[in-house]
């Protein structure tokens, strides 16, 4: 590092392209700081495993498929408990905190970070934050133990509750500050992310010894870089019950129409994957792909052609999609934390269809299926029970290890350490001229409804990524000049 403070991106250059982009480290602002053994290398349940502790040149690669003669590209800290830690396990004060919008695993993230720490490290005093981020200033804390925690992921929600807004930088590091925490873990969607990547540079401009977590959690799997976001699996399989419903209420009414909305504010992930799930929808839309109504090629055109087809369909529809449709004049305000909040395109979209067959005079019954928040009220299911196990697992190891300013991630199934700056940097959309989109095009046999122009702005909307060799702009996407050393092995 050029300067122990600088706020730079870490870049390490290898060979062959090879791109590390790096996460904090205590010691990048604090050189003094003493090590420790890591108390795991006497816990019986590890002695066993041959190669327990991360290798310090362990990365993962952000790209895994690769051309013959390309660069090897941009590669992430592999995450994972390392054979020096930076607390001593009298010495740590944690805390959680959750913010945004509930989430399936909520709580089996809170009692996982409560066991590894605690049982893995030993930590006895940790902390959960009431109410989201204003809970560090405006709120009482809540006492975190094993015996508290331990059968909170049977339960849907947040036990620690959580908020939009009330992000105060100042306030919640003088809160953090003030009462000794010197491990922060922040659980929450890209607000969260943002916010934590401020509390970060705001503690490392205070030098303080506090290693400031963040774990993705995002209903939408609107988080990039990372596979996908817990909760994610649990909430595709729940929109499964109303889509069935809706296929239920359709093939027993005369042209019947079972019509389900679904989250997803920009991206359309939910409705995609419960789409290709069922195989019952016959159109899905979502955010990212626009459509329009009347005329020839136009959904209600589609509608009406599938209905006198099979005598009934079933329509899958993402909260952001065709919101630019509807009156300009319905005003849109924000939520708390500056999200705009969207105009109910399911009723507009019900109500225009009733009116289309009215006016064709034609009988249809049309069945109208909100589940949305029943979908992210629900306790995680198994497979994100795993995977909220293992990233917060990954994350206390990483704390440990004196890492800091980063997003606890999984990448090409592996857990990583990602710098909060490639998480907060975009969205995570669905891609409609990637392959995927075209698996559910070909599933549902629905017309795209893009005209040629609208194909023309997806492909120059999606630049090809370039790693580049010698580690500057990567991807394009980092603005600030990153900071560079090469290495040579
Ligand atoms: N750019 C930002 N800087 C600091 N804090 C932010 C920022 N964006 C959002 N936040 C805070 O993060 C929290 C959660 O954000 P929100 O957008 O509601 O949910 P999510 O994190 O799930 O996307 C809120 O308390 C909000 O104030
Ligand atoms: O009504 P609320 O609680 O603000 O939540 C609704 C929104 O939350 C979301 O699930 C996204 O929330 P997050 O950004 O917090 O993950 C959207 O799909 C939805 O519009
Ligand atoms: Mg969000």
């Amino acid at each position: 590092m050029s300067s122990p403070k600088s706020n730079k991106p870490k870049i390490v250059n290898g060979p062959g392209g090879y791109i590390l982009q790096d996460v904090p480290h205590l010691v990048d602002y604090l050189p003094d700081l003493p090590t420790y053994p890591n108390p795991l290398q006497d816990n019986p349940a590890y002695s066993v495993v041959k190669q327990y502790f991360v290798d310090a040149d362990d990365s993962v690669p952000e790209k895994i498929v690769v051309h013959k003669d390309g660069p090897r590209g941009v590669h992430f800290r592999r995450a994972g408990p390392r054979q020096k830690v930076y607390f001593e396990s009298d010495e740590v004060h944690a805390c959680i905190v959750t913010c945004g919008g509930l989430c399936p695993g909520l709580n089996t993230v809170i009692r996982e970070i409560v066991s590894s720490l605690s049982c893995m490290y030993g930590v006895k005093r940790i902390l959960g934050i009431d109410g989201g981020y204003r809970g560090f200033y405006a709120k009482n804390t809540i006492p975190l133990n094993s015996k508290v925690v331990n059968d909170i992921h049977k339960r849907g929600g947040t036990i620690l509750g959580t908020s939009r807004g009330g992000h105060d930088t100042t306030k919640i590091v003088d809160s953090i500050q003030d009462r000794g925490i010197n491990q922060v873990y922040i659980i929450g969607g890209d607000g969260t992310q943002r916010g934590a990547s401020v509390i970060f540079e705001e503690i490392r401009r205070r030098g303080l010894k506090v290693a400031v977590v963040g774990i993705p959690k995002t209903i939408d799997n609107d988080i990039p870089v990372i596979d996908k976001s817990f909760g994610f699996d649990t909430a595709v399989e729940e929109a499964q019950r109303a889509i069935n419903a809706a296929h239920v209420e359709a093939e027993s009414n005369e042209n019947g129409i079972g019509f389900v909305k679904l989250m997803g504010r920009y991206s359309g992930f939910i409705a995609m994957y419960a789409t290709l799930a069922s195989r019952d929808v016959d159109c899905c839309l979502i955010p990212e792909s626009p459509f329009y109504l009347e005329g020839e090629g136009g959904l209600l055109e589609f509608i009406e052609k599938r209905i006198k087809e099979n005598g009934h369909m079933v329509i899958v529809l993402a909260e952001g999609a065709g919101q630019e449709l509807m009156s300009k004049s319905m005003e849109s305000s924000t939520d708390a934390s500056g999200n705009k909040l969207l105009k109910d395109v399911g009723l507009w979209l019900s109500q225009s269809i009733k009116d289309y067959f009215k006016k064709i005079n034609m009988v249809m019954n049309l069945k109208y299926i909100d589940p949305t928040y029943m979908i992210r009220a629900v306790p995680s299911n198994a497979s994100d029970n795993v995977y909220c196990t293992l990233l917060a697992q990954s994350a206390v190891h990483g704390a440990m290890a004196g890492y800091t300013g980063y997003t606890s991630g999984l990448v090409h199934g592996r857990q990583t350490y990602i710098p909060f700056y490639r998480i907060t940097e975009k969205q995570n959309n669905v891609v409609i001229t990637d392959r995927m989109w075209a698996r559910l095009l070909s599933s549902t046999n629905q017309p795209s409804f893009l005209g040629p122009k609208d194909v023309a702005a997806e492909e120059k909307k999606e630049m090809p990524e370039k790693p580049t060799l010698d580690g500057g702009n990567c991807d394009g996407v980092v603005d600030i000049p990153p900071v560079t050393k090469e290495i040579t092995k």
